[in-house]
């Protein structure tokens, strides 16, 4: 399976939900634009604690900032048509902030999404204000007719938050991911993905988990 993980916003967690995911399915890692190369990149955060491979972003800006801005400072523009998918069958791959995060000359992540054609799981959290960044995630990506299996919470078990998001967003929840005192190798071992989880991405094209 491939899919595209992307986020209700930066700092959400779809690095730790994308390394999870390739721990678990044994998925590739790719992130095709890393904005802000210190203290590490999000490749190498997902080498440190999952063993899988990763595959060479296509871009790497050193400003922790919009990819359009930081590609500017740099002098640079990014090229939709240079981001090609590493050819493996099991792939995870990471977004840069979330849905409408600008990519220069008026193309945003979703521009890019949609070129890579993947289907998408939302990583959102259960804090206050979730519900509204979820349900306009899932509005902008459904725009574009892009095939969005479900959404991961993140950092906090919330069914109330899980129920009104599948009720007005018409999509699953399809994992609640607890606030993990610790992030280490061992404790992304241990959460177990859902049945639900595991059957979604199952259903994939070019599909088994
Ligand atoms: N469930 C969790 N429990 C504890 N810490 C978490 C959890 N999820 C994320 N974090 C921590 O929150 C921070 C932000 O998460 P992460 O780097 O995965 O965000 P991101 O969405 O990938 O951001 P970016 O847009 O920069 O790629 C990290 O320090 C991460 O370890
Ligand atoms: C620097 C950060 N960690 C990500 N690499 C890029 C996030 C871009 C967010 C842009 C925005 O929505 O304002
Ligand atoms: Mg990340």
């Amino acid at each position: 399976m491939r899919v595209f993980v992307t986020g209700t916003d930066t700092d959400i967690g779809k690095t730790l939900v994308s390394a999870w995911l390739c721990r678990h399915f044994g998925c590739d890692y790719f992130k095709p634009v890393q904005a802000g190369l210190l203290p590490r990149t999000d490749s190498e955060w997902v080498k440190t604690h999952v063993n899988c491979h990763t595959h060479p972003e296509s871009y790497r800006f050193r400003e922790p900032a919009s990819p359009h801005y930081a590609a500017r400072l740099e002098g640079q523009s990014l090229s939709l048509a240079q981001i090609r998918l590493p050819a493996v069958p099991r792939l995870v791959v990471e977004g840069a902030g979330g849905v409408l995060v600008p990519l220069g000359e008026g193309r945003t992540m979703l521009d890019l999404i949609r070129a890579l054609a993947l289907p998408v799981l939302v990583v959102a959290s259960t804090r206050l204000g979730t519900l509204n960044h979820t349900l306009l995630t899932l509005q902008a990506l459904r725009s574009q007719g892009i095939p969005v299996p479900g959404v991961i919470l993140n950092g906090g078990l919330s069914d109330m938050t899980a129920q009104t998001i599948e009720d007005y967003g018409g999509t699953s929840v399809l994992q609640q991911l607890p606030l993990l005192p610790e992030v280490t190798a061992s404790t992304l071992e241990r959460l177990e993905p859902s049945a639900a989880l595991r059957a979604a991405l199952s259903n994939l094209s070019g599909g088994g988990v």
